[in-house]
């Protein structure tokens, strides 16, 4: 089978006399990073361009594309905090709820300063040190209102509002469906961080017996499904119905074999729209984050993605399709360096390079936003064209594509005996600074230091860059 596969890469992928398959490390880096014709001589000769440096990853990736599927299937599902406790099996007497955990968006532009403010509002979205942490609502007033009038015209131009809601509800109305025809009876709720119906409403007291909490987000990142969860959690420490109630919490599942799959449909269905479709460069754009949050936060998302792209790439080339691929991120906000290559800089370089196809892969997101509608089909198609690619192609989002949504719904019949009541003994950190002492004192420096800092050139010029 190996062989077989190999034999379907194309020239490029050998590395200097080498079959690409006989040097996993190889072939794992090739698939991490622009695979135009001198691009993997390239990526392992460290001459790369300083965006498209390849890490080196310490993943321990399956060789072969059938072995995602039986290894990986339920490898993303965790309870949370992650217990010990064995499963324990669903009985018929159970009422059984889904928790679709999903971002939220303006549904109109008067909604998208006030959004925006939830937004910056999130200590995982802007992550201040905790001597500033009192100045958290204050600067996410101050940077709504600036970023606002830029927002306002992205949403103006995809019809005056996020398609978020209305496409997240529809998934939802297809995963009780699904869930039907596999005869699990279940709620399924909505819960938006930013916007409605928020987390805290998400949940009605409908003698739910077993929650399932399954994030929108393939990839999990700090910034997303560890802000959800910290909510949750928050909520279900403060509440005895909910500290009581067993709890299945997915954190990412990229890796599920139905989803891979189906990233791979869509992917090789938009190719055959390119005069040449082999020709046509694969181009993986998600969501970015700040390179802190993965590099001093822990954040795993780079390292999930990167897996994710591999996986996507290992199942297109086990149906011959061999096309060069990249991975980049877009979507940066604010001054901080945020995860390399950047979108906008690579397609200008792609144009540079020659490259005349390429299909754009949203990849962090399983829903059409404002990313995909007005960043990705709107400003990075233009600049595509600008630098000299001719065809352009966009893979549209899963939304409520059947076989993704099947597999959602295997994913929470996997993670339903897994369940477990969140432990509600420990005190948090956050329990330990309210000490109203301690708070004082860190008010008054805070104060004084934020006072200097806000007059500080750099901190206006921070500020100008969210308006950009
Ligand atoms: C400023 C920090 C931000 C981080 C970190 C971030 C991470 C992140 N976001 C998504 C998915 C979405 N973000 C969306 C909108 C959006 N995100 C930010 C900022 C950060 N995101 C802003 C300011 C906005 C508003 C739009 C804008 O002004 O640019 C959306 C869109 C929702 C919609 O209304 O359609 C999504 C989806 C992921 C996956 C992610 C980290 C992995
Ligand atoms: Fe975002």
């Amino acid at each position: 089978m190996e062989a077989a596969a190999s034999s379907q890469i194309r020239p490029q992928l050998t590395l200097k006399g080498h079959s690409a398959s006989l040097l996993p490390q190889a072939r794992m880096m090739s698939s991490f990073c622009n695979l135009s014709k001198d691009s993997l001589y390239l990526c392992t000769n460290s001459s790369l361009t300083k965006n498209n440096v390849v890490r080196r990853s310490s993943l321990n990736l399956p060789t072969q594309s059938k072995d995602f599927g039986k290894t990986y299937s339920s490898a993303g599902v965790f309870t949370y905090p992650i217990s010990t406790t064995e499963a324990t099996p669903v009985t018929a007497e159970e009422k059984i709820g889904v928790m679709l955990l999903n971002l939220g968006g303006p549904e109109t532009l008067d909604d998208v300063q006030p959004f925006l403010f939830n937004l910056f509002a999130d200590p995982d979205i802007i992550r201040l040190p905790r001597l500033f942490r009192f100045l958290q609502r204050p600067l996410a007033q101050l940077i709504s209102v600036l970023r606002a009038p830029k927002s306002k015209e992205g949403y103006a131009a995809i019809g005056g509002g996020s398609p978020l809601r209305k496409i997240t509800d529809e998934q939802a109305n297809a995963l009780k469906l699904a869930l039907q025809s596999k005869e699990v009876s279940a709620n399924v709720y909505v819960a938006m961080r930013y916007w409605r119906p928020f987390t805290e409403e998400a949940i009605k007291r409908d003698r739910i017996t077993r929650l399932v909490v399954l994030p929108l987000y393939p990839q999990y990142s700090i910034s997303t499904t560890g802000s959800s969860i910290r909510v949750l959690q928050n909520m279900f420490r403060n509440d005895a119905y909910l500290s009581s109630l067993p709890v299945a919490i997915i954190k990412s599942w990229y890796q599920r074999e139905g989803y891979i799959k189906s990233m791979a449909d869509l992917i090789e269905k938009e190719l055959q729209y390119f005069p040449n479709p082999a020709e046509a460069m694969i181009f993986f754009s998600a969501h970015g984050v700040p390179v802190s949050y993965v590099e001093n936060a822990g954040d795993p998302y780079r390292d999930q993605m990167e897996e994710c792209i591999f996986f996507i790439m290992q199942e297109l080339k086990s149906r011959g399709v061999a096309n060069d691929h990249t991975l980049a991120y877009q979507s940066r906000v604010g001054p901080v360096q945020w995860l390399k290559p950047y979108t906008d800089e690579v397609l200008v370089e792609l144009g540079q390079q020659g490259v005349k196809s390429l299909l754009a892969v949203p990849v962090s997101f399983v829903s059409e936003h404002i990313e995909t509608l007005e960043e990705i089909d709107m400003e990075y198609r233009e600049l595509a064209l600008e630098s000299g690619i001719v065809n352009w192609g966009r893979v549209p989002a899963l939304n409520c594509t059947s076989s993704f949504i099947n597999d959602l719904a295997d994913a929470v019949t996997d993670a339903l005996p897994l369940a477990t009541t969140i432990s509600t003994s420990s005190t948090t950190s956050e329990e330990a600074e309210n000490d109203v002492v301690g708070y004082a004192i860190k008010l008054f420096f805070g104060s004084i230091l934020a006072f200097v800092l806000l007059l500080s050139p750099k901190v206006i010029s921070a500020c100008r860059n969210f308006l950009l």
